[in-house]
């Protein structure tokens, strides 16, 4: 595609994400099967320009108010200028631009001329808005839960770079040196995750569908700090264990696989539509012991039939999401802070009622991808002081029993900073999550 239509064809795409009426995966999505004529490299360029443009949304913004035309042709070309310097960066991470001639031959004098003042605007002269682009209420938030400002500007730098991909070695099929090396010879580079036994960071954002360590369920993609929170729920052979909030079962096949495929798992969402999501990835998986339910809501019948049955039950609650900003920029513009306090009610009730599930001297976590307190500890904390018979399990000590190394790095809260895991981009390049961890007395 000509330069000109790319910047066009990104303009386009922008003013429908930019209404924020629907998630930008979902808009994108959506543009793609209508406008059929675009290759491969075309779609790509247009969702890295998107995501680049929503990541860097209050800068880019301020950057368009002195140019000239219409403000999504503007915005377009930041966006386009913006995943250029990316590309150059992850080459060489010593440069500070990529090449603006591609660009430069989209626009006209007044453009080139503006596009040039833009990139010569000096990233310590912003004002931190512009330099963290982030809504006010979530950096006022983060800001005062880290209680350092320098620890904040490391996070809100580290929300807004490209969250890598990461693999989960599926134990049912592979083990992991036997992965990485399947995966080398389809010319897939990757490393061993330093927290998580599965994992596999995969260098740059190779297509995987057609590799056959994918297609024959030896890998799964999933960010290692997910993988964490199945780990942490350690389900064993032969057990009864319970997926609360299964979506399209991302941390179901990790906890299945621990199980060696025995015993009974269910996979619970309100989301039907979710859990068809699981269907594919359970056929690869290799997995027989899975069991999908719809259920209506979290006192739906069925569950209550389950009472006190459950060795082990997950609760991956629904959550605002803040903790994968790296993948889901549009996030932090659509949600707005009075749903958190909603969320924090509906995450609790979620909680009570899987409880119940759990047999005396069961386990129990709850986990969010959120990175807001009132999401994470209050939530926990509230549980605990309410439920006499479920006993706080410190996460360190079980890290550590899971001989993941660092263990002592990945948790906060409690007498000793054990008690909970928490994980933040900027210091495990993971997404932001939270989990803790009860046993049923
Ligand atoms: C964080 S997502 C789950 C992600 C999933 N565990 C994974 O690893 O891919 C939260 C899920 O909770 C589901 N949910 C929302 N309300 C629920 C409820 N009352 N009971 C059970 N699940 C619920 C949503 O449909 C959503 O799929």
């Amino acid at each position: 595609m000509h330069s000109k239509a790319l910047v066009d064809a990104c303009a386009t795409l922008l003013a429908q994400v930019l209404t924020f009426e629907h998630p930008a995966d979902a808009v994108v999505a959506r543009h793609f099967r209508e406008q059929r004529q675009l290759g491969p490299r075309e779609r790509a360029t247009l969702a890295d320009v998107t995501y680049a443009v929503l990541r860097r949304k209050l800068l880019l913004e301020q950057l368009a108010r002195s140019g000239s035309g219409p403000r999504e042709r503007r915005l377009a070309i930041l966006g386009l200028a913006a995943v250029q310097d990316e590309q150059a960066r992850a080459a060489d991470p010593a440069a500070t631009r990529g090449p603006r001639d591609f660009l430069n031959s989209a626009l006209n004098d007044t453009e080139r001329q503006w596009l040039a003042q833009c990139d010569a605007v000096r990233a310590e002269d912003l004002l931190a808005p512009h330099r963290y682009n982030l809504p006010e209420w979530l950096a006022t938030a983060l800001r005062e839960q880290l209680g350092d400002e320098a620890q904040f500007g490391a996070l809100a730098e580290a929300l807004l770079q490209p969250a890598p991909l990461d693999l989960r070695v599926n134990v049912m099929k592979s083990k992991r040196d036997q992965a990485l090396k399947e995966l080398a010879q389809a010319a897939i580079k990757t490393e061993a995750t330093p927290y998580s036994p599965w994992g596999l960071r995969v260098a740059g954002k190779p297509a995987l569908a057609r590799v056959p360590a994918f297609a024959s369920g030896a890998v799964e993609i999933q960010d290692e700090g997910s993988q964490l929170l199945a780990l942490l729920l350690d389900a064993k052979r032969g057990e009864m264990v319970a997926d609360f909030c299964a979506g399209a079962g991302g941390k179901t096949l990790a906890i299945g696989a621990t199980m060696r495929g025995t015993g009974r798992l269910y996979a619970f969402d309100v989301s039907a539509h979710r859990l068809e999501g699981l269907k594919p990835r359970l056929a690869r998986s290799g997995l027989s012991n899975v069991h999908p339910v719809a259920i209506a809501h979290e006192r739906d019948e069925r569950i209550k039939r389950l009472a006190g049955k459950m060795d082990r039950v997950l609760v991956d609650a629904p959550c605002s999401g803040l903790g994968t900003l790296r993948r889901s920029p549009h996030l932090k513009w659509r949600v707005k802070p009075q749903a958190i306090a909603e969320l924090a009610a509906l995450q609790a009730s979620i909680l009570a009622s899987s409880a119940r599930l759990v047999k005396p001297g069961g386990r129990l976590v709850y986990a969010t991808c959120s990175l807001l307190a009132e999401e994470n500890e209050a939530v926990a904390e509230a549980f605990s002081a309410a439920q006499r018979d479920f006993e706080p399990v410190p996460v360190a000590g079980l890290l550590a029993q899971l001989k993941v190394e660092g263990a002592d790095q990945l948790t906060s809260g409690g007498a000793d900073g054990g008690q909970f895991l928490r994980l933040w981009p900027h210091r495990h390049q993971t997404d932001g999550f939270f989990a803790a961890v009860w046993q049923r007395r």
